[in-house]
């Protein structure tokens, strides 16, 4: 048989197969929904996402094609066991996430798939313990289990350097194993009782504590109970009753000196993305209390005033953010600053939160916006940068006061922004997302209108809930799909960027929900506007009418579409990305190189052959 006639096969044994009405057409296999071809149009994968298709997934006719290298199934309605896949000796990628699967996976499911590399079983009804065939492939690099139930301990898994790795959301318990405890956190979140690294000490838990009954006999433990219940009551009694008088002591003392802030903050409660213009004074010691906590600086250079200085300094509202308030705050006969508010940076204790702040301190490129000095106060965080002149790029591009900013100053911006997040991702190798919430509000411009990046480096230190509610890099679509951000979405948010400066149309406008619970954003705006060829009308008016500019602005255009392509694997790294913005030039016809990226490349959701191969056998 034919690869064809082996695939319409397969096709007979799912159910709700409408999506997939083209196949059997006379074109080449490859025009077929849902097929993978590499350039020289042969077959190698299967893509079948958010198709509703269910059914039964006949893995004795896949085992006829003898390219398949790549599966994926994600978002269907897929139940009963997970399909004998092992007999797929040659894939290389399995996306079987969000459906139902469910019933324990055995311990051999993927035994004999030595070149199995991503293993995607998310958000399923899986359950039993992670087969030790899963943790034995060698060469895995990519697992996701999120969402299902599985038990039991962790196994020690063969592979030890993954680029995904989560088993949040399970009924796992036990220690994690060593070779494991580099991972974050969020990775065994929501889980039954897993210990040690880096969750906390197996001590911690109670099952481990001898229990009372191997202690006490019988009769010594009903006294026991009874004098333990006594003390309870006591203690109960005590903290509430302190607790009572503590409240009310706060509340009085809270009431007098909150009032100033609270007026003025009335006055700014809608985030204010036209800058700092209509804002109004404030006492900021009603949100910076002084006699606890001290202000540590962390350059030299940025010294010369202490935390009472700050506290008398004539103080703004500049906005009020998704993390807290931003105040501009000028100190008497010292610099002007601003002081951000921060109040969910739990994610690492005092010490580790101080040392993680002197080193973003020990950052020096002309487009960051140097860290000067932070305080640390139980839950608040302060975070004081250097005044930017300019405001932020968002103020320009979207607020009422906003200039007109020139092709020639945006393609001044973007440049700097690229150079500033290329310094960040040589200085944090080691950090998932080195920058973490790029966007528009925070790159501010100095009194050239130079761009500095600000709020980087932040990841490490934030609460993971809201980090995952509210930082920019957390809505690259790869969360939606995996639940995890990867390197490459700091490159998403530097591809929205590129858009929202070229069409001068603020990104969360064009969200909303799309097909299969996915964002739909300002680059499918801008890939179904280039894909009508209208690409006239993608540009911002401001800069449309630019001589000699057009070609050199397609060019960045195509730039930010190949940063926000949907796949994380078609995504450009983000040094091809800083690269390609550092040969956008200013003027048309200065070089020949805009060939690079062919008109037919950029539709952003679609992967392309090549693209889509590098993903499987990088
Ligand atoms: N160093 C700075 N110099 C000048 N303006 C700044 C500076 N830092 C922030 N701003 C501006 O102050 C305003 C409020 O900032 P804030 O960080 O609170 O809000 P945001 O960036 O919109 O939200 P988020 O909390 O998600 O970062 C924004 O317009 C921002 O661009």
């Amino acid at each position: 048989d034919t690869n064809a006639q082996i695939l319409m096969r397969f096709k007979v044994s799912l159910s709700n197969g409408n999506a997939l009405n083209d196949w059997g057409n006379e074109s080449s296999l490859c025009s077929w929904t849902g097929m993978l071809c590499r350039a020289d149009q042969t077959f190698y994968g299967l893509r079948l996402e958010h198709m509703g298709l269910g059914g039964k997934i006949d893995v004795e006719t896949l085992f006829e094609l003898p390219t398949l290298v790549s599966f994926s199934v994600i978002n269907n309605t897929f139940e009963g066991p997970m399909p004998e896949f092992k007999k797929l000796v040659k894939l290389r990628a399995l996306f079987l996430s969000n459906n139902k699967f469910s019933g324990d996976v055995p311990d051999d499911a993927f035994e004999g798939m030595r070149r199995l590399k991503r293993v995607f079983l998310a958000e399923n009804g899986f359950t039993g313990h992670i087969p030790k065939s899963l943790a034995n492939l060698p060469r895995l690099l990519d697992l996701d289990l999120r969402g299902n139930g599985f038990g039991g301990n962790i196994p020690e898994f063969q592979q030890k350097d993954f680029r995904v790795f989560n088993l949040s959301y399970n009924q796992l318990e036990g220690p994690i194993p060593e070779s494991l405890s580099n991972k974050d956190q969020s990775s065994f979140a929501g889980n039954k009782g897993l210990c040690e690294r880096p969750m906390s000490s197996c001590s911690h838990i109670r099952g481990n504590e001898p229990r009372s009954e191997d202690i006490f006999p019988e009769h010594q433990r009903k006294g026991r109970k009874f004098k333990i219940l006594i003390i309870v009551i006591i203690v109960v009694a005590v903290v509430v009753f302190a607790s009572m008088v503590a409240l009310l002591f706060i509340h009085n003392h809270r009431r007098k000196r909150l009032q100033p802030g609270i007026v003025a903050k009335q006055g700014n409660s809608q985030k204010n993305n036209a800058g700092f213009k209509e804002s109004q004074s404030v006492d900021l010691t009603s949100d910076v209390k002084d006699g606890d906590g001290q202000l540590n600086f962390v350059r030299e250079d940025k010294g010369g005033f202490d935390l009472q200085d700050l506290l008398s300094a004539s103080a703004v509202v500049l906005g009020s953010g998704s993390f807290g308030s931003t105040y501009k705050a000028v100190v008497l006969n010292g610099p002007t600053v601003v002081v951000k508010r921060f109040r969910h940076m739990n994610n690492v204790g005092k010490q580790e939160f101080n040392e993680h702040m002197q080193r973003l301190g020990s950052l020096t490129h002309p487009n960051l916006l140097p860290l000067a000095a932070f305080y640390h106060r139980n839950e608040d965080k302060f975070l004081v940068y250097d005044f930017a002149e300019n405001g932020s790029l968002a103020s320009h591009l979207h607020g009422r006061n906003g200039s007109v900013l020139t092709w020639s100053t945006r393609l001044k911006i973007i440049k700097g922004v690229a150079r500033g997040l290329a310094y960040l991702y040589e200085n944090f190798p080691e950090q998932n997302l080195p920058h973490g919430h790029l966007k528009s509000s925070n790159v501010v411009l100095d009194h050239s209108f130079e761009p500095q990046l600000t709020e980087y480096g932040l990841v490490a230190v934030m609460s993971n809930s809201h980090a995952q509610k509210f930082m920019a890099a957390y809505k690259a679509p790869e969360v939606s799909q995996f639940g995890r951000p990867n390197m490459k979405s700091d490159v998403w948010c530097l591809g929205i960027l590129i858009l929202e400066l070229l069409t001068g149309r603020f990104p969360a406008n064009y969200l909303r929900h799309g097909k299969g619970g996915n964002n739909a954003d300002l680059a499918t705006w801008v890939d179904a506007v280039v894909r009508e060829e209208w690409t006239g009308e993608v540009f911002d008016k401001d800069i449309l009418g630019t001589r000699n500019g057009e070609g050199e602005m397609l060019k960045l255009l195509r730039i930010g579409m190949f940063c926000c392509k949907w796949s994380v694997e078609s995504r450009w790294v983000w040094r091809e990305a800083v690269a390609k913005i550092e040969e956008v030039k200013e003027k048309d016809g200065e070089d020949d190189s805009s060939s690079y990226v062919s008109e037919g490349d950029l539709n952003s959701k679609t992967m392309t052959e090549d693209e889509f191969s590098f993903s499987v056998t990088s």
